[in-house]
């Protein structure tokens, strides 16, 4: 990391709520989600090679060199561009794989954004996003960089203003597989639509929580430990669940009284991404 001409970070998101539609022909999910960035993440390294290679200089357990979607996403990149330069990356992972905390997902978004910097390609934000959308359903939201309501599989984004409280973010110790959890018959797929200016912070529930909670009981006993002390939810298809405090100390008390068999972490809610806040210092 120390050798990268560039640092970013990838922070993390919440879905504070999520709504599942309908299914598409192509059995994608239509979804209402909110989604707020926390302040906290994985911090990526890039630094530029001329002859045109991608090594992803970090070993994640379990995601094999070519799968990392940082590869991918460099790799998507290079030759939608036509770009000839390469580049070394690092990784400091500090975000849990399949939490629904969006981590894959960021780590893309963030290297799209820095490769477009080094490459000097000056892509446009909707092309790129566009880009994104061919890796993750929530590649986009991470390109843009603003708190959303996401609508169809996630990508068609209206920014939102929300208030930035401190969570408690649960980390049970399980994996939970997206694919599954929206190929569960018990899912439900028939909340109506709401309109964005009718949400409430915090309101609107998550329609994948129950078929998660049956699934996997790590995440039922989270999420009962944390009702003790706020209003708990799943994130995403989880495996995290989260509660909002007021203030840092707050939320770090309630932490300090979770068991040792759930690690958490707290972190503040905000509406502009720190990837994005630290591109705007850098222009
Ligand atoms: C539902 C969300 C909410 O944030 O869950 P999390 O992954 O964050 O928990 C995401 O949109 C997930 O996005 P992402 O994790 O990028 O999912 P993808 O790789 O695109 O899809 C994984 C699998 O989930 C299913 N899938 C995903 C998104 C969607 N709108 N409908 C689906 O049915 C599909 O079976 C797909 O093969
Ligand atoms: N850079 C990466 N970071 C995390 N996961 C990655 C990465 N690249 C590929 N993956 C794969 O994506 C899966 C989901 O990752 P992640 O984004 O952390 O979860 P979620 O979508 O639940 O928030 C992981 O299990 C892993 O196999």
């Amino acid at each position: 990391m120390q050798d990268a001409q560039l640092i970013l970070p990838a922070p993390a998101k919440l879905n504070l709520m999520l709504h599942i539609l309908g299914r598409r022909a192509d059995g994608y999910h239509q979804l209402q989600t909110l989604f707020q960035f926390l302040d906290h993440g994985d911090e990526l390294g890039f630094s530029l090679r001329q002859d045109g290679e991608i090594h992803l200089r970090t070993e994640v357990p379990g995601v094999p060199h070519d799968s990392n979607l940082i590869v991918r996403a460099a790799r998507r990149l290079q030759a939608e561009s036509g770009c000839r330069l390469g580049a070394d990356i690092w990784l400091d992972k500090r975000l849990p794989m399949g939490g629904g905390i969006g981590g894959g997902s960021s780590d893309a978004a963030t290297t799209l954004l820095a490769l477009d910097r080094l490459w000097n390609l000056g892509w446009s934000e909707d092309r790129l996003a566009e880009l994104g959308l061919t890796l993750g359903a929530d590649v986009p939201v991470f390109v843009r960089g603003r708190a959303a309501f996401a609508e169809g599989v996630g990508e068609q984004l209206t920014p939102v203003q929300l208030p930035e409280p401190w969570f408690l973010v649960a980390v049970p110790q399980v994996f939970v597989s997206t694919a599954e959890v929206f190929s569960d018959p018990e899912l439900t797929r028939d909340t109506p639509p709401i309109k964005v200016r009718s949400l409430l912070e915090g309101g609107g529930r998550n329609d994948c929580q129950p078929v998660v909670e049956k699934r996997y009981p790590d995440v039922r006993n989270a999420l009962i430990l944390l009702s003790k002390f706020t209003s708990a939810k799943l994130t995403g298809t989880g495996a995290c669940v989260f509660g909002s405090f007021p203030s840092k100390s707050d939320a770090d008390k309630v932490s300090r009284q979770l068991p040792a068999s759930l690690p958490s972490f707290v972190a503040q809610g905000r509406n502009i991404s720190m990837l994005h806040r630290k591109l705007q210092g850098l222009a």
